[in-house]
């Protein structure tokens, strides 16, 4: 599989430029030959969170129109980062999956919410697992914070999932921390982990990118540096297969002790 990583950088506030840098993105993702593309988490409105009434996508129809149009155009798939959405009088930071087709084949609100960004007094929390097919190879996306929690990813993966996508808008602060738990949850779940994160910054943060691909047994097999970039790498998933039959991790496990 060959995959294209959008590290970008965000403009705080303004969906039409980063709707309009993503499609040029997606564009180069393609003439690359890339079967999927991957962005990072809020990409069309940054971390604007006080603004969201303004800025958040309705319903995530310029998200769901805009991605799907250049999904099909491009016969790529997208796993779609997440934006800022507006439902039911609420704001969600969401994930959508497009297929080559440019349909619309998953979304996924994010669970856990970082509070020292502000999300819990601004965005809904989600409460459903996230799990699709990427040109028939089982996959789950998660976003940012979400990583910290072995045991949600622990859930897809024992469903079957085979590659971790992750989109995100992590700190430089604690970049240590954002590869060793990319690298812990990739040896843990013997899954590849794509893990997208931004660059540039905001009011508050510095964002220090770092986008990674990690292999089944932990090793880093592609990595990007700390400026905008779209970082392209391929990878032979059966690894996954091999990996999880030379030590059966998920048969051995002991869920009726665990909780
Ligand atoms: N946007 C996020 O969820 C950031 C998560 C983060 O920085 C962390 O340390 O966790």
């Amino acid at each position: 599989m060959r995959v294209a990583l959008a590290q970008m950088d965000i403009k705080l506030a303004d969906p039409d430029f980063n709707f309009r840098f993503v499609e040029k993105v997606i564009e180069k993702s393609a003439q690359e030959g890339s079967d999927v593309v991957v962005l990072p988490e809020m990409w069309n409105t940054g971390y604007a969170l006080d603004h969201l009434n303004e800025l958040a996508d309705p319903l995530g129809q310029r998200t769901k129109t805009e991605l799907g149009k250049l999904a099909k155009a491009y016969h790529l798939n997208i796993v779609g980062g997440s934006v800022a959405l507006a439902r039911d009088n609420n704001f969600y930071n969401e994930m959508m999956i497009f297929n080559r087709a440019g349909e619309l084949i998953g979304s996924y609100d994010k669970v856990h919410r970082f509070g020292l960004m502000a999300e819990d007094r601004y965005i809904m929390a989600g409460s459903k697992e996230n799990i699709f097919s990427v040109d028939g190879v089982l996959s789950t996306g998660v976003i940012c914070y979400d990583i910290r929690f072995p045991e949600w990813l622990r859930k897809m993966a024992a469903k079957g999932a085979q590659i971790i996508f992750v989109s995100a808008e992590w700190p430089t602060a604690r970049i240590k921390q954002w590869r060793l738990l990319l690298q812990a949850r990739a040896i843990e779940n013997q899954a590849f982990v794509v893990a997208v994160n931004r660059v540039g910054s905001d009011m508050d943060n510095e964002f220090g990118g770092d986008s990674l691909i990690v292999d089944p047994l932990g090793e880093i097999i592609a990595e990007a540096g700390e400026e905008e970039q779209l970082m392209i790498c391929e990878f032979d998933e059966s690894t996954v297969k091999q990996v999880r039959g030379q030590m059966p991790v998920f048969a051995d496990r002991r869920t009726e002790l665990y909780y």
